[in-house]
């Protein structure tokens, strides 16, 4: 059995301030521009790197390989990944359950202290090679890498220990004379199995990292669409001083390893993010398994959505235009492969013209290209079968009489997979590209009758399985109040005046209900608080004189 360390409590730690991580711009003439510039052209340069299975701090190169390409240009390959088997995803359960002893016995500022030096450390030394890896495997710009690779996966680290020093002050708020109760907050029995999604580096981070703060050992699959990023925020951790064994980093065949970890009597939670049909696959064979485990697990998902913006007639000009910029935004950027990214829009008759004038007229000033051209607002989806899908559903709508295409349209996969930001105006309330996620640079508009404003809220909350991300646009307030309760179950993060997209850890907690997931919010204090188990304990100090109650004297 592993040693398990007995350490003095000698005082009660205050983590040091956390705020946001600030963020960079950029912009020409700006001190980190030539920084990402270098750091992007040298990993270019440099060719694709290999990137082992991590089993016990072991790099095990298993010979069996996958490739991660840059889809800007997918003749390039980012990384070649070694992939883990049956048998080492047994080894990285075991070794896991290994570690976990020392790990959750250890004192939660030092637990605390390796993911607040990770992030120092991604926020410095490894910024710009965070941000490469990301931008060229996961096709992002500048931007969209800053603020995932650099601000959100910061922020999840540091909120995380914030949070979770927050919790553990959560105390009984009574003790009877004679008595103290205590609260403790425990790791989960068993390992955290973590699958994490292509679309953000700071997913990756923190779909691992959360139970690991919480104490938990974790087996981490990384997307295949994103090995690169992934394998740099685990070496990250490592040079933090994560103990070995606490995370096992294990890419390989998703369906392979999900069998062999949700059968392991010891699984004690899925902490994942992706599809909703993968999610509700896994859900399915977590129950399937229900009678071989020893605890029940816990499954904490956030998966697809089919997010809306929704305009009110008392918009005035100012107001339309605002929701139109904020649309092209929220639709199009990162390619509308974000979970959050709007994907349809109703809008009042008599505002329609002058949002589509808008709309139409900022649509042509978007530029498109590989993502190492600075100038490019848009870059590619992240690979064929993406590129595949999305097409079909712009193709269904060029060959569908209710539907007209108004912008863009047009798709290219000789070097990358470019899809064009993609308008579509639809008579059809039940449109498909109205219903179904569609995860690319699509967006659908629908025109409602301006006194039908209920009725529309009713329609956006009656026509998907999702409850993600929405927005309402409106300057009456009471419409914004109206509008607000109307759409309360429609979305787990809802927008007023604001594009659907761009939640920040600290600010605005995410994560949505009905198909969209189970609502743990990640970057909050009640995602960590699933992944603990905790236990009263009451210690007495009074002695008693015998076992009968003063109420059996006769
Ligand atoms: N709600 C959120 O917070 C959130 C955030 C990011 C992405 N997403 C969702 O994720 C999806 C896009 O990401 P993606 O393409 O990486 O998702 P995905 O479901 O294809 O993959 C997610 C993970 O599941 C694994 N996986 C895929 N098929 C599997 C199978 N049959 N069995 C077991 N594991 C399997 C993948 O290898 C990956 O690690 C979208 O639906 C998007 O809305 C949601
Ligand atoms: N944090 C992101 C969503 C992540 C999903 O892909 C946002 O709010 O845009």
């Amino acid at each position: 059995m592993a040693h398990v360390l007995h350490t003095p409590s000698l005082a009660h730690f205050k983590l040091p301030a956390i705020d946001n991580e600030p963020m960079k711009s950029y912009a020409v003439g700006s001190e980190e521009r030539p920084k990402l510039e270098k750091a992007v052209a040298d990993m270019r340069a440099a060719g694709p790197v290999e990137i082992p299975v991590v089993i016990n701090g072991e790099k095990i190169k298993t010979g069996q390989t996958g490739k991660q390409i840059n889809p800007s240009e997918h003749k390039t390959t980012v990384c070649t990944y070694h992939e883990a088997d049956a048998s080492l995803i047994k080894k990285a359960i075991d070794g896991a359950l290994e570690a976990k002893a020392r790990w959750e016995a250890m004192p939660f500022n030092d637990r605390a202290a390796v993911f607040l030096k990770a992030a120092d450390l991604i926020a410095t030394k490894y910024r710009y090679k965070l941000m490469a890896a990301t931008m060229l495997g996961q096709g992002k710009n500048a931007w969209q890498a800053e603020i995932d690779a650099a601000a959100e996966l910061c922020d999840f680290f540091r909120f995380g220990a914030k949070y979770a020093e927050e919790m553990y002050q959560q105390q009984p708020p009574k003790n009877s004379p004679g008595v103290w109760n205590r609260s403790e907050y425990r790791a989960l029995e068993g390992f955290v199995f973590a699958v994490s999604p292509f679309n953000f580096t700071a997913i990756g981070g923190n779909l691992a990292g959360a139970p690991a703060l919480m104490g938990n050992v974790v087996l981490w699959k990384p997307s295949p669409g994103a090995v690169y990023s992934n394998y740099i925020v685990y070496q990250i951790l490592e040079e933090a001083g994560l103990p070995a064994g606490v995370i096992q980093f294990v890419p390989g065949p998703a369906e392979e390893i999900c069998d062999v970890v949700l059968a392991h009597p010891e699984f004690a939670s899925l902490h994942f993010t992706g599809s909703t049909h993968v999610f509700r696959k896994l859900w399915k064979q977590i129950g399937n398994n229900i009678d071989n485990y020893k605890s029940y697990p816990r499954i904490v998902g956030e998966t697809g959505g089919k997010n809306y913006h929704v305009l009110h007639k008392s918009l005035d000009a100012d107001g339309v235009r605002q929701a139109a910029l904020q649309t092209i935004r929220g639709a199009f950027e990162y390619q509308g492969q974000k979970c959050s990214a709007c994907s349809r829009v109703y809008v009042p008759e008599s505002l329609f013209a002058d949002f589509k004038k808008v709309l139409v007229e900022e649509h042509a000033k978007i530029k498109q290209g590989p993502i190492h051209k600075w100038e490019n607002f848009m870059g590619p989806v992240i690979n064929k079968f993406a590129f595949d899908k999305i097409k079909g559903f712009i193709d269904h709508a060029i060959s569908n009489d209710d539907c007209e295409v108004i912008a863009g349209g047009k798709c290219d996969d000789s070097e990358g997979y470019f899809i064009q930001p993609t308008v579509i105006v639809t008579k059809d309330k039940d449109a498909k590209t109205l219903k179904e996620e569609i995860f690319g640079p699509v967006v659908t508009l629908y025109v409602y009758e301006d006194a039908d404003f209920e009725a529309t809220c009713k329609m956006v909350s009656d026509t998907t399985q999702y409850a993600l991300t929405g927005a309402l646009f409106a300057k009456d307030r009471e419409a914004i109040v109206a509008g607000s309760n109307l759409l309360r179950n429609t979305a787990g993060n809802f927008y007023i005046n604001d594009k659907c997209t761009g939640a920040v850890v600290g600010q605005q907690p995410f994560g949505g209900a009905r198909g969209s997931g189970t609502n743990d919010k990640a970057g909050s204090w009640s995602l960590l608080l699933r992944f603990v188990s905790a236990r009263s304990v009451k210690e007495n100090f009074v002695e008693i004189d015998g076992f009968a109650y003063p109420s059996n004297s006769v």
